[in-house]
């Protein structure tokens, strides 16, 4: 794909409301996406933040498909071929994809853990609230969900 047909597809702004109970995590998430960032102090905000991040979606060349996404994903079911949509210009689902096709080929199978590992990790402290001052006691964060490499 050459410079000029990035120019083809210009940019759409989106807005997306992240809602949720006080500490519940709705800074830090808007954080980690928009700035990589992740930080344990707890500082709560008062009305409303704003974070701008742009994104590409893996829709490279999405406007030259000649084959429909359905007729493609009938096409492969059909004759047991596997399906990837991937994009050598911005990476997504490179890795996933050859992966994949050689676990096949050798008969492995990939378990959930084994495929994210081609995914990007992203590393965060984990908080111990018990140790933590605490700054606000209503409302803890929901989830504690976390993966370790
Ligand atoms: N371990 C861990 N802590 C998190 C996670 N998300 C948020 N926290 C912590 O939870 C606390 C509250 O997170 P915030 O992102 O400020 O929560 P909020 O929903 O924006 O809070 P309000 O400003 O009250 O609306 C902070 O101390 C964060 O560090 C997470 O995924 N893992």
């Amino acid at each position: 794909m050459s410079d000029s047909e990035e120019e083809e597809s210009p940019d759409r702004q989106l807005k997306l409301v992240v809602l949720g109970d006080g500490t519940a995590g709705k800074t830090s998430l808007a954080t980690r996406f928009a700035q990589e960032t992740f930080g344990k102090q707890y500082k709560q905000t008062i009305g409303l933040d704003f974070y701008l991040k742009r994104i590409i979606l893996p829709v490279d060349l999405e406007h030259m498909r000649t084959v429909k996404v359905d007729k493609h994903q009938r096409f492969c079911q059909e004759n047991n071929f596997s399906s990837h949509f991937v994009s050598a210009k911005t990476g997504d689902s490179v890795f996933l994809c050859f992966q994949r096709i050689a676990a096949d080929i050798l008969g492995i199978k990939l378990n959930k853990a084994e495929m994210e590992q081609s995914q990007r990790v992203v590393k965060a402290d984990i908080v111990n609230y018990s140790q933590e001052p605490v700054t606000r006691s209503v409302n803890p964060p929901r989830s504690s969900m976390c993966a370790v490499q």
